[in-house]
């Protein structure tokens, strides 16, 4: 089974004069198929353990493993999206689409590969900008071409750090549909971990909900989110089960003031 599995994990920045200890003893275990966000204040060590999970950044102490196999690079069994779009800057948005298909439909025609860039393309709502350069795009659009090339490379895991954190609402709404619509038509769920601050995100998206403190980061709980799928945002904001775990993530991000402040809001 594709497990991914945090065992015991630190991880030190060491610099030349000083060294800073980012995380440390987290321990956790996402089944394959699930849907994962971590959430927490800036600087508790998300992205460090997302960098972790893809091979980039080596546990300091501890280890992880995919598949029992201890991860010790990245791999083309975990497609990413970072913050830096990382883009080809010499590609157009299509050729960098290719790129990605041509790794693994490797024989295929050209053209049935554009075929398929196009419709990817046209799943992230830039059909119309396939043939621009990453300096030609807008932050956020480059974003958009980075998910169509982890959809494109198709991995049994995505590894998404604030994918949609550079688009506008309207546009991150679309792009959450589209990521859950892709991970529930597919009969082997993709197995997707995303760092997010956005509470409202995590909530639609996750089976667990992983919140981080920082000093140095640690795991401070894990939330199972059991509202059932599939989850409109219409009738998610509506749930009682909804307000309630969004409560609680308040509380535990922002402090009780957070509380003490809707409780007062809501008696008006
Ligand atoms: N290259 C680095 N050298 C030294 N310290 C670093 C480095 N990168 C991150 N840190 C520190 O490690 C800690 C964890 O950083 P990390 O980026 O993982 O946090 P985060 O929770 O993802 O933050 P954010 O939500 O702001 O992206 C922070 O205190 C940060 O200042």
């Amino acid at each position: 089974m594709g497990t991914l599995s945090i065992q015991d994990v630190s991880y030190t920045y060491k610099g030349s004069r000083e060294s800073h200890l980012a995380v440390q003893g987290v321990n956790l275990t996402i089944q394959e198929g699930e849907i994962v966000c971590f959430i927490g204040p800036s600087g508790c060590g998300k992205s460090t353990v997302l960098n972790m999970l893809a091979g980039l950044f080596h546990p300091t102490t501890g280890k992880i493993e995919y598949e029992q196999n201890e991860i010790t690079g990245p791999g083309v069994d975990r497609g990413v999206v970072f913050q830096s779009y990382s883009l080809f800057p010499w590609m157009t948005a299509q050729e960098n689409v290719i790129l990605a298909l041509e790794q693994v439909n490797k024989g295929v025609p050209k053209q049935e590969l554009k075929q398929k860039a196009k419709e990817l393309l046209e799943l992230v709502g830039l059909d119309k900008a396939d043939q621009k350069y990453p300096s030609q795009l807008s932050g956020g659009m480059q974003q958009r071409v980075a998910l169509a090339r982890m959809f494109a490379l198709d991995s049994p895991v995505f590894l998404m750090d604030e994918p949609f954190g550079a688009v506008d609402a309207a546009v991150r709404a679309n792009l959450q549909d589209c990521l859950v619509d892709l991970w529930s038509k597919q009969q082997k769920k993709k197995t997707i971990v995303m760092v997010t601050h956005d509470i409202d995100e995590a909530i639609l998206l996750s089976d667990r909900i992983v919140v981080f403190s920082p000093n140095p980061g640690r795991v401070s709980e894990t939330i199972t989110v059991s509202i059932p799928r599939p989850r409109s945002r219409q009738s998610l904001f509506m749930s009682p089960r909804y307000m309630d775990l969004r409560a609680h993530l308040l509380t535990l991000l922002h402090g009780e003031e957070t509380q003490a402040w809707e409780e007062k809001v809501s008696s008006l």
